[in-house]
């Protein structure tokens, strides 16, 4: 039987508690958002394939408890992960600042080379805002990272978000196969740019 898809990527999702790592998932596999916060425990993980320059991307999305606590775990799966997707929220300016934080436990813990992605998400309660776009696209460039905001509850910028990181990481790949590989894709490196909310 022909396998189901052509490359499989692991990718974690880290960032302080309560900035909607575990909402962001669920909008982008299922389609769905619960506004009611259960913290999670330890590690969790979902599935969604997507198609990417005609390859089935099969995306093993990794959700990491937020707290403190559970450093000692969530930590070792980093190694393991080829995209991490940095996590804070607008209207929490303390997540923001720890962003620092969660790029030195990368730096750490993680493989050189993972790919990383900046997200600030809860983009959908401007009213709240206490990030502005512009300090957060600043970081996202200094660091060669791409930066998002989001909404998982209102559905905006997941969907992009997350292919982008697939291609990212499907570009990276290609590349390390080399010219002669037959996997070898003619993917185009697009600028890491940034991505506003832009509710409708
Ligand atoms: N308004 C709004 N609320 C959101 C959004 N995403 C998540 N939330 C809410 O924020 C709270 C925390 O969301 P979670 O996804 O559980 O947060 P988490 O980062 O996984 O937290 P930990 O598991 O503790 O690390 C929940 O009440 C969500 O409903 C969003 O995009 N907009």
């Amino acid at each position: 039987m022909a396998k189901a898809y052509d490359h499989l990527f692991k990718v974690l999702l880290i960032g302080d508690s309560g900035v909607g790592k575990t909402c962001l998932i669920i909008r982008f596999a299922e389609d769905n958002f619960n506004s009611t916060y259960i913290s999670t425990i330890g590690i969790d993980f979902k599935i969604r394939t997507v198609d990417i320059e005609g390859k089935k991307i099969k995306l093993q999305v990794w959700d990491t408890a937020g707290q403190e606590r559970f450093k000692t775990i969530t930590t070792a799966y980093y190694r393991g992960a080829m995209g991490i997707i940095l996590v804070y929220d607008i209207t929490d300016e303390k997540s923001y600042e720890n962003i620092q934080n969660w790029m030195k436990s990368i730096k750490e813990n993680a493989s050189a080379g993972v790919e990383r992605l900046l997200l600030g998400n809860k983009c959908d309660i401007e009213s709240k805002r206490r990030v502005p776009t512009e300090r957060a696209e600043k970081l996202a460039k200094e660091y060669g990272m791409r930066f998002f905001e989001t909404s998982a509850k209102s559905s905006v910028n997941v969907e992009e978000a997350f292919n982008a990181l697939a291609r990212d990481i499907l570009l990276k790949t290609s590349k390390r196969q080399g010219p002669n590989s037959k996997g070898q894709l003619n993917l185009k490196s697009p600028e890491k740019k940034s991505s506003k909310c832009l509710l409708v």
